[in-house]
């Protein structure tokens, strides 16, 4: 069959590449029916990497948060028709230690590997998790994010000290939402508080115990830990807040993706004794959990979907397009396509 890729070819550029695949397979076809444009993929489209990094990965097809349809199934797992969430991790090879996620060796899709702005995407069974009916179609379509989220949380309680009366997440974007949605899920005696940039953003967090504007926290003002669900420009001052902030021995959760190094006060490190923390992506062991979770709580899927901002019909190439330009000047939430194309 041929299949056509919608690939980024230079920032701001979409073309249609055309490839022969052959039915006779043991990877499960998926048919892409609605995707989600992460910050990782605006940076590509914006051309917002260094030249050597664009030079190496692009062409490249876009997208790795999104949901399909089953259409081919060789593994006999699941029903044709069935909605999956798609896994954009690959991992080549297990360790016992290191999750999939950290090996070097695995790819990731639409980060030097092809995303989902497909027709058609061939992927490994364990690459699919079935979801369930009461997940609607466009908050389905970032689960992805929400399985990032879920993976820091796990990692977080793997790492962090008991006393957790106050937790600090600094970001009023869908990371920060997402993260705060789910650790109030986890730890509902623990007093969060989110800290962000607009107060038309920190409305939403309408669940969050306290909220704080980044130039109003009160002289002396302590959490005991901290998530940075901010990246870019804006990641050097909230980490250097969170450092002021935060109580001896506190743990810093790190998310956000900063396209240049920042710069961190060690000092103050060293002498509260913290532990910072990166998380990147997920596996598919979270993506499991974040449908389970979801399952179990699903009042969160109503909260998740006060995420969706945008729904872009793609039908054309000149429609992604679109939907990488409305992304880009929303203020709020994530942009989902519908993928007709
Ligand atoms: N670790 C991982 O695997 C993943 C990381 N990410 C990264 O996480 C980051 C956030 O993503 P996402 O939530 O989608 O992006 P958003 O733009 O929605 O969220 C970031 C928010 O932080 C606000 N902000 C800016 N500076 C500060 C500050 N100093 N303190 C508090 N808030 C601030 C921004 O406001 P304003 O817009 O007004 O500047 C914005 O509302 C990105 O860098 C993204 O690449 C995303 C997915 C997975
Ligand atoms: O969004 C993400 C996961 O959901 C990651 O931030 C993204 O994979 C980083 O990749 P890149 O190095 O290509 O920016
Ligand atoms: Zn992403």
């Amino acid at each position: 069959m041929i299949n056509q890729i919608y690939r980024l070819v230079s920032p701001g550029r979409f073309e249609i590449t055309y490839r022969d695949l052959s039915l006779n397979t043991d990877k499960v076809i998926v048919r892409p029916k609605f995707l989600s444009v992460c910050a990782a993929d605006q940076r590509y489209y914006q051309g917002r990497r260094e030249a050597s990094v664009l030079k190496k990965k692009l062409p490249m097809a876009l997208i790795h948060e999104g949901v399909g349809e089953i259409v081919f199934d060789p593994s006999n797992r699941f029903k044709i028709g069935q909605t999956v969430v798609m896994v954009p991790n690959t991992p080549v090879e297990n360790d016992e230690v290191i999750d999939e996620n950290y090996l070097p060796s695995s790819k990731f899709r639409s980060s030097g590997y092809d995303g989902f702005t497909q027709d058609y995407v061939f992927m490994e069974s364990d690459r699919l998790v079935p979801i369930f009916e009461e997940l609607d179609n466009h908050t389905s379509a970032f689960l992805e994010l929400v399985s990032v989220a879920m993976h820091a949380v796990r990692r977080f309680k793997e790492k962090t000290h008991v006393r957790k009366e106050k937790i600090g997440i600094w970001g009023d974007g869908n990371l920060g939402y997402i993260t705060a949605l789910i650790l109030k899920k986890e730890y509902p005696e623990t007093e969060l508080v989110v800290f962000g940039k607009n107060e038309h953003k920190l409305d939403y967090f309408t669940f969050i115990d306290e909220k704080i504007l980044i130039n109003d926290i009160p002289t002396g003002y302590a959490i005991d830990h901290a998530f940075e669900c901010v990246g870019g420009r804006g990641s050097e001052s909230a980490v250097d807040q969170i450092i002021d902030c935060i109580k001896p021995m506190g743990s810093i959760s790190l998310l956000g993706v900063s396209e240049l190094p920042i710069e961190i006060n060690t000092r103050l490190v060293l002498e509260k004794g913290l532990t910072l923390f990166g998380s990147s992506r997920s596996g598919t062991i979270d993506f499991q959990e974040t449908v389970d979770f979801l399952k179990e709580n699903k009042d969160v899927i109503d909260y998740l979907s006060h995420l969706v901002s945008n729904v872009i019909e793609v039908s054309a190439i000149k429609h992604i397009d679109r939907a990488f330009e409305e992304d880009l000047v929303s203020s709020w939430g994530k942009t989902v396509m519908e993928w007709k194309i």
